[in-house]
């Protein structure tokens, strides 16, 4: 589970990009964070993920509290939380299978059951035949999905999801939104996507909370973007 309770954050130019929020996602829920440019929707991806602290408040992902993390401990914390960005961050000297394993290598896990989870994975995300590729070799939407294998392969509890169809046209973002909603369903993983896209938040409608100026406006439980009149 995420818990927020009361969290705010501040950068050093005194822009106040997080202001008293308070939100609990239930484990296995897929959820939506919108708003404006600059309401505070990547802030809050890095303090659910542990790049930045908050300065009040309290955060919980899975009974960790990440507010009070030690700088040295958030690396271990990370391995048991999926994120993925806009851009791909593949490593591109590693085939697609590598970038898989790669992650789990790191874990020290038994070599034969890392090939066995990649092959997992890889069906997954329908990139069996791409395995031996390079990331320059694949199209925007075949990293992503990439991306998304490397970043479940360790089945975490949580995947975080910054504009994750930033990159990618109207066609590709809808199959990357259909493969996290399989790993959803599949991994019952918990899944907090930022997202812009209007459009994908209409059509595949998921909890959706919107920020706006730091404070969460809206947390609508059936989905969908806010209408202005
Ligand atoms: N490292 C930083 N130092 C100072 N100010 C920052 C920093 N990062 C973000 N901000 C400011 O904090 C506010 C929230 O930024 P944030 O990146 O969280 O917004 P966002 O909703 O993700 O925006 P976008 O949709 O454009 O990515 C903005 O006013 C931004 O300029």
């Amino acid at each position: 589970m995420i818990l927020l309770k009361n969290v705010s954050k501040s950068y050093r130019n005194g822009v106040h990009a997080l202001r008293d929020i308070n939100l609990e996602v239930e484990d296995g829920e897929f959820v939506y964070i919108i708003g404006p440019t600059g309401c505070g929707k990547s802030t809050l991806i890095k303090i659910l993920d542990g790049e930045e602290l908050p300065d009040d408040g309290e955060v919980f992902v899975n009974g960790i509290n990440v507010g009070k993390l030690r700088h040295a401990k958030v690396p271990l914390y990370r391995r048991n939380i999926g994120v993925i960005f806009q851009d791909f961050r593949l490593l591109p000297k590693m085939t697609v299978f590598e970038n898989i394993a790669f992650a789990l290598e790191v874990l020290a896990m038994e070599k034969t059951a890392i090939r066995r989870r990649v092959r997992e994975v890889l069906e997954l995300v329908d990139l069996q035949d791409k395995a031996k590729a390079f990331p320059e070799q694949l199209s925007g939407g075949q990293q992503q999905r990439a991306t998304i294998g490397r970043a479940i392969a360790n089945h975490p509890k949580v995947l975080i999801a910054d504009e994750p169809t930033g990159n990618l046209d109207p066609e590709k973002s809808i199959e990357i939104i259909q493969l996290l909603d399989k790993i959803n369903q599949v991994e019952k993983t918990t899944i907090v996507m930022v997202t812009h896209d209007e459009k994908l938040v209409n059509a595949y409608k998921k909890r959706t909370i919107a920020l706006e100026e730091g404070f969460i406006v809206a947390d609508i439980k059936k989905g969908g973007y806010i209408q202005h009149d």
